[in-house]
């Protein structure tokens, strides 16, 4: 379970990104967020494993309060974090499997990460989600040679072989295709099911949060709001959250929904 606690972030220039925010996530959901430009969802997002670092409140997951940790204690709590970005973050001259394993570098130690020596079981493992992602058979190229599709899934095995409680999603999509982001977005939510894990998936692309997830938070100034299941965010609430706009063409219809179930 993570829950944020009256989470509170305000930059050094004075912009407040979060403004008590209070969010819990059970076990196993996924939660898209969405929200306009500014409203504070990739600070939210990084808030929660502390790449920035939250001005007030408390976060917490499971029995561990994320936010009292000394830097030692949060790099060993980060394991149970795993981070998908937009742009990948792959090293662009290593290959998928060595991308793969360089998930494991929170457990191994520096000298044999160096060395590239991961355990047998590790690298066992890489050889399971590159399977699972369907990637197998490009196990030894190098990243710069896959496409957009191919790197997304190389860094979701990524983040999964850190055996994460939570999975912290920042844009999977913003940089696919329609068809390839609908398959990214049934990939992390179909592996979030398999692995009863819990994510948190911050999303531009209202139409296609509301295919996959159970839960919608949106996000305005700071604020939530908007909390409740993808169905219920009607043109009034999408106009709270986003302003005036014509929504019909946003929202998921009938024939969308029958796609994306096929
Ligand atoms: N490093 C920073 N320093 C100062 N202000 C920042 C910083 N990062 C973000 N902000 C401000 O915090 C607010 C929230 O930004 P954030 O990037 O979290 O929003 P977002 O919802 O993720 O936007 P987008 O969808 O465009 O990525 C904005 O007003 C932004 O200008």
């Amino acid at each position: 379970m993570l829950r944020l606690d009256k989470l509170v972030k305000t930059y050094r220039t004075g912009d407040q990104a979060l403004k008590s925010v209070e969010i819990e996530v059970p076990i196993g959901q996924v939660v898209a967020l969405i929200g306009p430009s500014g409203a504070g969802k990739s600070t939210l997002i990084r808030c929660i494993n502390r790449l920035v670092e939250p001005s007030g409140g408390k976060v917490w997951l499971d029995d561990v309060e994320l936010t009292a940790l000394s830097s030692g204690a949060l790099r060993r709590a980060r394991r149970r974090m795993g981070m998908i970005f937009q742009e990948y973050a792959l090293v662009e001259r290593l290959t998928v499997m060595e991308n793969v394993l360089s998930g494991r570098l929170g457990y191994v130690g520096f000298w044999r990460s160096l060395l590239r020596r991961f355990p047998q079981k590790d690298v066992d493992e890489a050889f399971r989600l590159l399977d699972r992602v369907g990637l197998l058979a490009m196990a030894d190229k190098r990243a710069d040679e896959l496409s957009g599709g191919q790197r997304q899934r190389v860094g979701i095995a990524r983040a999964l072989i850190q055996n994460p409680a939570l999975l912290l999603v920042d844009e999977p999509t913003a940089s696919l295709d329609p068809k390839t982001s609908r398959q990214i977005m049934r990939l992390i939510c179909e592996l979030c099911a398999e692995r009863g894990l819990a994510a948190i998936i911050n999303i531009h692309d209202v139409a296609l949060a509301q295919m996959f997830v159970q839960r919608v938070i949106g996000l305005k100034a700071g604020e939530i709001a908007f909390d409740g299941p993808p169905d219920a965010l009607t043109p009034e609430v999408l106009t709270r959250i986003y302003g005036e706009e014509d929504w019909q063409a946003t929202i998921k219809t009938d024939e969308t929904a029958e796609e994306a179930v096929a």
